[in-house]
C-alpha cells in the first residue's frame, strides 16, 4: 500500500538535518520534504554527500543534529517495533544492485517475505511472481542473476525493494553502468510504477536525460556551502537557476547529451 495516496501530502520531511563524519558537518540544516506520489532526485558534485543524504533519508546513519520523518513518524532515533514499522515503508536498491547470486530471481524477491513476514510458501511464491510481473520479468523466476543482462538485474533488484509493498522508494544511482537505452527502460520502469502504484521515489542520480525523464523535483547540493543551492522542477532550473554551478551543469550536460 501506498503511505499516503493523496497528492502534496508530504511523506518524507528533511528537518533542520546536520550530517557528516567525525564531528565535521557535511551539509548542514538541511530543510525539504518529499511529497506522496513524486519522484525526487537528489544532485550535487561529487563529494558533495548524495549518497550520504540518501543514507541518512533510510536510517541507515543517525545525523549530527535535526530528524527524518517518514508517513509523519521520526525515523531519526527510533527503535524496536516502531522503528521497524517505519522501516517497512519503504524499499531500497543500492548502487551496486546486490542480488544474491547464488539465489534465483525468485528467491531474491521472496526473501524479504521470508524475514519479515509470515505468508505462507504459496502466497510468497505469488507475492515474488507478480512483483517480478510489474517489472518486465515473468518468465525469469528461476534465472540466476548472472544469466541476465545489468538492465535487467537492476529491474529485479527494484522487485525486491517493493516484495513487503513499500509506498517508497530510494534508488542510489539505478542507471550507473546502464547503457543509454536500457537506461531509458529503467525510467520508464519508474515512471509506470509511480502512476500505476502511486509510488514516490527518491533517487539518486547523474543522468540528465534520466533526471529529465522522471524528475518531479530536484534539490541541488553543494559541498562548499554546505547546502541545497537549487531546488525545483529540472525544466525550471535549466532555464531560470541563478547559482552559475547550478546552470552549468544542466547546460553543459544538456550539450553533451545533444
Ligand atoms: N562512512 C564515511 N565515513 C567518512 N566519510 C565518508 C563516509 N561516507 C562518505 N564520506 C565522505 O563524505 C563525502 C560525501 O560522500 P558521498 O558519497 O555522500 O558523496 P556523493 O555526492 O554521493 O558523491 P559521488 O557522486 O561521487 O558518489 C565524501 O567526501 C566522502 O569521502
Amino acid at each position: 500500500m501506498p503511505v499516503d495516496p493523496s497528492k502534496n501530502d508530504p511523506v518524507i520531511q528533511v528537518r533542520d538535518l546536520t550530517l557528516g563524519f567525525g564531528g565535521r558537518p557535511l551539509l548542514e540544516r538541511l530543510n525539504f520534504q518529499v511529497q506522496a506520489g513524486e519522484v525526487f532526485v537528489l544532485l550535487g558534485g561529487s563529494g558533495s554527500g548524495k549518497s550520504t543524504l540518501l543514507k541518512h533519508m533510510i536510517g541507515l546513519y543517525e545525523p549530527m543534529a535535526g530528524e527524518v520523518r517518514i508517513g509523519g513518524e521520526v525515523l531519526t532515533g527510533s527503535e524496536g517495533a516502531a522503528r521497524r514499522r517505519i522501516l517497512r515503508r519503504f524499499g531500497v536498491t543500492y548502487q551496486s544492485g546486490a542480488l544474491f547470486g547464488s539465489m534465483t530471481l525468485l528467491e531474491n524477491v521472496r526473501l524479504p517475505l521470508e524475514a519479515y513476514t509470515r505468508l505462507s510458501r504459496e502466497a510468497m511464491d505469488l507475492v515474488a511472481r507478480l512483483n517480478l510481473q510489474l517489472v518486465g520479468l515473468a518468465g525469469f523466476e528461476h534465472h540466476m542473476p548472472a544469466e541476465i543482462s545489468g538492465g535487467m538485474q537492476k529491474r529485479a533488484a527494484i522487485a525486491r525493494a517493493m516484495a513487503l509493498d513499500p509506498g517508497i522508494l530510494f534508488l542510489d544511482e539505478p542507471s550507473a553502468g546502464l547503457d543509454p537505452v536500457t537506461s531509458a527502460d529503467l525510467d520508464r520502469l519508474i515512471l509506470r510504477l509511480k502512476d500505476i502504484l502511486g509510488m514516490t521515489f527518491v533517487v539518486v542520480t547523474h543522468e540528465l536525460p534520466s533526471i529529465f525523464a522522471i524528475a518531479d523535483r530536484v534539490i541541488m547540493l553543494d559541498r562548499e556551502s554546505r547546502g541545497i543551492i537549487a531546488q525545483g522542477p529540472p525544466v525550471q532550473l535549466r532555464d531560470h537557476a541563478e547559482h552559475p554551478w547550478v546552470r552549468r551543469f544542466f547546460n553543459r550536460e544538456a550539450t553533451e547529451a545533444a
